[in-house]
Parts: C-alpha cells; sequence; structure tokens
C-alpha cells in the first residue's frame, strides 16, 4: 500500500490552551474554513484539554461537522479512585475517537515510561479509542545519530504485547522532542527517515500488511508553510499540529495541502 491509499489526518493537539468558549469558536470556525470535499479526503481532528470535550462534542453533533475529536491523555484504567485522572470510557462517552498516548511532554513532566504508555495503548483499544503512540529523541540522542533506535525501542514498548489485528487501529506520531514548539522543523528528509524506519520496525514485528496500513505522522513546527513538503514524503501520512493549530485559519490551511502538494 502506498501513502497515497492512507487516508491522511492532520490532528490539532491545543495542549493546555483555549477555554471552552474559544474551543466552540475555533471548531465553529474551521468547519466553516473546509468544504466537504476537504473533510472528507482528509481526515480533520482537533485534541482539546478534558474540560472542552463536552463543547466539542455538543458542536460537533449539534451541527453535524465532520471533524473529529480526542483527548490528549487517559488514565491506564477504567475507572476507580484514580483522583484527577480521565479514564477510556468517561472519553468514549463523550464521542471521542482519538486519544494521545505517550506525548513527550507528558515522558518529560509526568515521567510516563514505556510500560505506562503501553498500559495507556492498551486503555484506549479496550474502549474503542484510537491511540496516538508518540515516539520521539531528545537533542542528545539525534546529535549522538541514535534518534531511530531511540524511536524503534520507544515503538515496541508502546506496542508490546498488541496482535498485528491491534496494532492496524494504532497511529503513531514521530515527535522530534527538539522540534516541538521551536520554530526547528526537522527537514523533509529527517521526517522521511524516521517515519520510514517507524513502518519498517512495524512491518518486522507485526508484518507488512500491517505495516502498510498504520499511519504515521510528523509532529514538531508543523505550519501551513512547510506542510507541503513533509506531506511529500512516501511514509508520512499526516501531522500532529501544536501551536499551529489554534488558528482556525493557519490549521485550516494545513489541512488544505492537498491543494499545494506536488507528489
Ligand atoms: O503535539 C504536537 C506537537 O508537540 C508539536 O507541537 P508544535 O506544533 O507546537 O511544535
Amino acid at each position: 500500500m502506498s501513502s497515497t491509499t492512507r487516508r491522511p489526518l492532520m490532528a490539532g493537539n491545543w495542549k493546555m490552551n483555549l477555554n471552552h468558549l474559544e474551543a466552540n469558536l475555533l471548531v465553529q470556525k474551521l468547519a466553516a474554513s473546509l468544504t466537504e470535499k476537504q473533510l472528507t479526503d482528509v481526515e480533520t481532528v482537533v485534541l482539546p484539554p478534558f474540560t472542552d470535550l463536552r463543547t466539542v462534542q455538543t458542536a460537533v453533533d449539534g451541527d453535524k461537522l465532520l471533524i473529529g475529536y480526542g483527548a490528549q491523555d487517559l488514565s491506564p484504567h477504567a475507572s476507580g479512585a484514580y483522583t484527577g485522572d480521565i479514564s477510556g470510557p468517561l472519553l468514549a462517552k463523550l464521542g471521542c475517537t482519538y486519544v494521545v498516548v505517550g506525548h513527550s511532554e507528558r515522558r518529560a513532566y509526568h515521567h510516563e515510561d514505556d510500560a505506562l504508555v503501553n498500559a495507556k495503548v492498551k486503555a484506549a483499544l479496550t474502549h474503542g479509542l484510537t491511540p496516538i503512540l508518540c515516539v520521539g529523541e531528545g537533542l542528545d540522542v539525534r546529535e549522538q545519530g541514535g534518534h531511530v533506535a531511540h524511536c524503534s525501542d520507544q515503538l515496541d514498548g508502546g506496542l508490546a504485547g498488541l496482535t498485528p489485528e491491534q496494532v492496524r487501529q494504532v497511529v503513531v506520531a514521530y515527535e522530534p522532542v527538539w522540534a516541538i514548539g521551536t520554530g526547528k522543523t526537522a527537514t523533509p528528509d529527517d521526517a522521511q527517515e524516521v517515519c520510514g524506519a517507524v513502518r519498517e520496525r512495524l512491518a518486522a514485528r507485526f508484518g507488512q500488511e500491517t505495516a502498510d496500513q498504520v499511519r504515521v505522522l510528523y509532529g514538531g513546527s508543523v505550519k501551513a508553510s512547510n506542510i507541503a513538503s513533509i506531506m511529500g514524503q512516501a511514509d508520512v501520512d499526516g501531522a500532529l499540529v501544536g501551536g499551529a493549530s489554534l488558528d482556525a485559519e493557519e490549521f485550516a490551511q494545513i489541512c488544505r495541502f492537498p491543494e499545494h502538494l506536488a507528489r
């Protein structure tokens, strides 16, 4: 399967930004900026803070918007005495279809290791959510040339114990930590090198058919001005967008990338 047969996915990770009023405005503006065909050709998803999810659900359901949504994290547990945590069933009940797992900010600030990330991937799948499993190296690892091995290890850890059928339901996002929120974008060749290596690793562990079906995203300072060159790479199937997804028009332009693509 070539990259042209995997449906592109643009996911906007709002991180800890936008209150519920701003969330409603952004989703409405985003939907109004894209045609039905554009939203069909490119899957468009927003990942707001937990506190905005009910508002986004109301906007999407009420106006039948062709926009998906999900959360930025979930508990590995289904329910119970876990103060402050949000479980898969709670997210699924709000209509979420995606959940980010193992974002580098969670790994860095909340000390999430591969075992916990793996438990979260499994929890997401158990409750019908598509995990967006993030992998990516820091600057020190990149400078020592260990980026491919580092990302392969995180991938192995995050997907441990999964069947090929389960892996087909996962989205992988390659986000070099040194490119997140820094304005330093990896070159299209850098993105392809690791996204291609992720797919090779998936093929080695779960079979070529599975590897061909999994969508691999790039994330790290993606903007309207650089998305076309990134999406021109064979193994890049979309983007996990942070800062640029907080502006409806900028994110809509990112989602309209096929207009600027010269594959
Ligand atoms: O999840 C998104 C990434 O961390 C990228 O963030 P950024 O686009 O602000 O660099």
